[in-house]
């Protein structure tokens, strides 16, 4: 692994010491990749970055880039490499640009040392990666938004480090812009082979920038996968709730003569992928995790639910639904089957990966 976090703690003097802010952290990227953190306001992901760059220092664990040791906390040994000696690379949330400076400028910013020549190729190469050739000899007040965050992308990877971390970097951004440049920035770091970790509270961003992402809580990592398994194979229950919209039902799990069956409200769950055994709970018992897209609308189900309250998202609608049971389910739908709040409509659970959790464990 060329990035390898194991173990990091930070702590802040003081009022922190109780909670760290990041408490032992692992986690690693291989030469190439992106990784993305994720975690509600204060979960730690700024405090772990800054951990990476050398702008804080870890109170526990170790921290690796290529061979070296850029930090290490442990009993009878520290390191703590200064941050300009990392050659990470850093792109902020507000670019950080230079205003009297024009683009290209701005990118030859961090190349004193290379000669004149050397410079200027430099500086065409990276605003060409960055497709901003054109406007090299602007001045960054006369570009847009995203062109600004180009332009520090481009300034971060002109002295060709050997990380990259970017903080929040599209959130000046408005939301179309944002899920646009996620896409592009990926595309460039990845025609540059530059390993990066990026932090966003977005989690579209990180589905749209990184290979694997982290999902932090309380300074906790609470998982460390890709997209995929983090929507159909979350860790704990928290990760569950805050990737994707759903909820979680009461069922039980019984044998049957096709394997184990997952009884819901909604009906029984069959021929599941993976599913749990009953033993796995007392009795069986356990919370079943309902993701809005396992709902389907189907008038012909006998299971009916009345729409509580529904959303607009384009191709679809977020519909909150009540069974005459009581319990609440989510369910997206068609946009153009388009009923009113206070109507029943029939649905059906459609479901392939089923996330079960024990009902006591709510956190
Ligand atoms: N310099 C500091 N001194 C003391 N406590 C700090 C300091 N910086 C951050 N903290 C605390 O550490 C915890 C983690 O903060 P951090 O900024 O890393 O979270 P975050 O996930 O990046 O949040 P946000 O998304 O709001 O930026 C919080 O409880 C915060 O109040």
């Amino acid at each position: 692994m060329f990035l390898e976090l194991q173990q990091v703690t930070v702590r802040y003097p003081g009022a922190a010491a109780l909670h760290p802010a990041v408490d032992r952290v692992s986690l690693a990227l291989s030469a190439g990749q992106i990784g993305a953190l994720i975690g509600p306001s204060g979960c730690g992901k700024t405090s772990l970055l800054r951990a990476v760059a050398g702008l804080e220092r870890i109170a526990e664990g170790c921290i690796r880039l290529g061979e070296d040791v850029l930090s290490e906390a442990s009993a009878g040994r520290g390191v703590h490499l200064a941050p300009e000696k990392r050659q990470i690379g850093m792109v902020f949330q507000d670019y950080a640009l230079f205003p009297h400076l024009t683009v290209a400028e701005n990118v030859a910013f961090g190349l004193p040392r290379l000669g004149r020549a050397e410079r200027e190729r430099r500086v065409a190469e990276m605003l060409e990666l960055v497709g901003l050739g054109p406007v090299a000899s602007r001045f960054p007040h006369q570009l847009s938004g995203g062109q600004q965050q180009r332009i520090a992308l481009a300034r971060a990877l002109a002295p060709r480090p050997r990380l990259l971390l970017l903080d929040e970097p599209f959130s000046n951004l408005d939301v179309e812009l944002r899920e646009r440049l996620a896409q592009e920035v990926r595309n460039i770091l990845k025609q540059a082979s530059i390993t990066a970790l990026l932090v966003t509270h977005d989690q579209f961003e990180a589905f749209a920038v990184a290979d694997e992402i982290g999902v932090m809580q309380q300074g906790r990592l609470e998982q460390w996968d890709d997209a995929y398994h983090l929507y159909h194979r979350p860790a704990t229950r928290f990760v569950a709730d805050f990737i994707g919209h759903g909820v979680f039902t009461p069922a039980r799990i019984v044998d049957s003569d096709h394997g184990p069956v997952v009884r819901t409200p909604l009906g029984d769950l069959l021929d599941l992928e993976e599913c749990p055994l009953p033993g796995a709970y007392p009795g069986g018992e356990c919370e079943v995790l309902l993701r809005a897209d396992d709902i389907v609308h189907d008038d012909a189900s006998p299971v009916k639910a009345r729409i509580e309250r529904k959303a607009f998202r384009g191709s679809e609608f977020l519909y909150t639904l009540r069974l005459a049971s009581g319990e609440e389910v989510l369910a997206h739908v068609p946009s153009h089957h388009n009923h009113s709040v206070g109507e029943w409509i029939g649905i059906r659970p459609e479901v392939d990966h089923v996330v079960t959790f024990p009902r006591a464990a709510r956190d």
